[in-house]
């Protein structure tokens, strides 16, 4: 029932820990075009002056999210330095059946996963006797079978580590949120033995914080990249694509994005004017943009900047998040010591055209620590580093 599982949306799991660059990690099974998707998304994306990619290491590259606020903010500030918000891209090795246990990068590919916000999860959906398959023939349900898998078994051995923990604790006390938190976890177990991911689970805010502690592996937010022919993606058909999409929303849901490697990259050689003509002629577009933005905007956050002479930055909080959270993210101090925000909002500067207008207008609120920060805020923030509060 849809009315039903709305109450559920509001109680989704919020990730742990994102932080200003966030990690997206691309997994998958061998040989699915999961370090071709890497090379793409960072050659690929937006080659504009105000958002320049690095490559961190061969398997790691930050890209720029593109935000036109962020632009307009850049041409009324002429800023010494421009800072957009990133999206980091780590490229992991392909996982195997069997990796819990060990066989392949085994545990290392684990902990790999472990260090990202959310996955891309390539799909394959191609086939191509040249590319072999590690399973044999193309089977994009069993795939995903084989991760679902893999990272239930690894959580369920962290849900284990923690039941007995507490099982240990509670020998010697009574503590409700430990009685509480031993029922969750056996509630996790349960799933976990069933190949259910814990997204999937029906939590209540209460559960969250025990949930995040544990930073289950298949608590993160997955977004489904299905690699298909040139052939497929260009008529927008296969014939699987229908069953991945039904697999996907029995497993915790997820944005699905068809895309093919072959088309992808046959359009990244071509000069501007032959590319516009090949997307025209076959009515199909590049999908680089809207895997990074996706990926971007799957971990539910949002957009506050600061700006002015020296720098307009573009900083990332997680949606719901008060003032001196936000704070916290440009520095720990900012958090300690908060006094206030100045708040601006993006239209107001942009319609009134200066920061002077907007203050003449009575526009630039003060706003107190319980101020919740909203998408495209401009921020000053007011802190006193003397007065860290002490224990208050
Ligand atoms: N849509 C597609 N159509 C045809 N060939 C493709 C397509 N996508 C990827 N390939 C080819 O599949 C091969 C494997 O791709 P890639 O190396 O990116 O996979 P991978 O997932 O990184 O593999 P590994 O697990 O070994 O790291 C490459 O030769 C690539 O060109
Ligand atoms: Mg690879």
């Amino acid at each position: 029932m849809p009315g039903k599982k709305k109450v559920v949306e509001e109680t989704k799991i919020l990730l742990g820990r994102p932080g200003n660059t966030l990690r997206m990690g691309i997994v998958g099974v061998p040989n699915v075009g999961k370090s071709s998707t890497f090379n793409l998304l960072s050659n690929l994306s937006i080659p504009a002056e105000n958002y320049p990619f690095c490559t961190i290491d061969p398997n790691e590259a930050r890209v720029a999210i593109p935000d036109p606020r962020f632009d307009r903010l850049c041409d009324m500030y002429k800023p010494k330095s421009m800072v957009a918000a990133s999206l980091s891209i780590t490229d992991i090795a392909g996982l195997v059946r069997g990796a819990s246990e060990g066989a392949g990068l085994g545990n290392a590919f684990l902990s790999h996963i472990n260090a990202v916000d959310g996955i891309y999860q390539i799909v394959r959906a191609f086939d191509d006797p040249e590319v072999i398959h590690t399973e044999g023939e193309v089977d994009p349900i069993r795939d995903l079978e084989i991760i679902q898998h893999e990272l239930c078994v690894k959580d369920l051995e962290r849900a284990k580590n923690r039941i007995e923990e507490l099982e240990k604790i509670l020998k010697r006390s009574k503590d409700k949120d430990l009685i509480d938190e031993l029922e969750l976890m056996r509630k996790c177990s349960e799933m976990l033995q069933n190949d259910q991911s814990i997204k999937n689970g029906e939590w209540h805010n209460k559960d969250v914080e025990s949930l995040n502690r544990i930073l289950f592996l298949t608590a993160k937010t997955v977004v489904y990249l299905v690699n298909l022919s040139c052939a497929d993606y260009m008529r927008k058909k296969n014939k699987w694509l229908a069953q991945i999409n039904n697999w996907v929303q029995a497993h915790g849901g997820g944005s699905i994005i068809p895309y093919s490697i072959e088309f992808e990259q046959n359009v990244f050689g071509m000069d501007a004017e032959s590319k516009a003509k090949y997307l025209k002629d076959n009515n199909a577009i590049s999908m680089i943009n809207r895997i990074i933005k996706t990926g971007y905007h799957a971990l539910n956050l949002i957009h506050f900047f600061t700006a002015g002479e020296d720098e307009v930055k573009c900083w990332t909080v997680r949606q719901g998040s008060k003032a001196p959270k936000a704070a916290g993210v440009i520095h720990t101090d900012f958090e300690k010591g908060f006094i206030c925000a100045e708040v601006m909002k993006y239209d107001d500067l942009v319609s009134l055209g200066s920061e002077n207008a907007v203050k003449a207008e009575g526009k630039m609120k003060q706003c107190g620590k319980e101020y919740v920060v909203e998408d495209g805020d401009v921020i000053y923030f007011r802190f006193n580093v003397t007065s860290a509060p002490k224990g208050k």
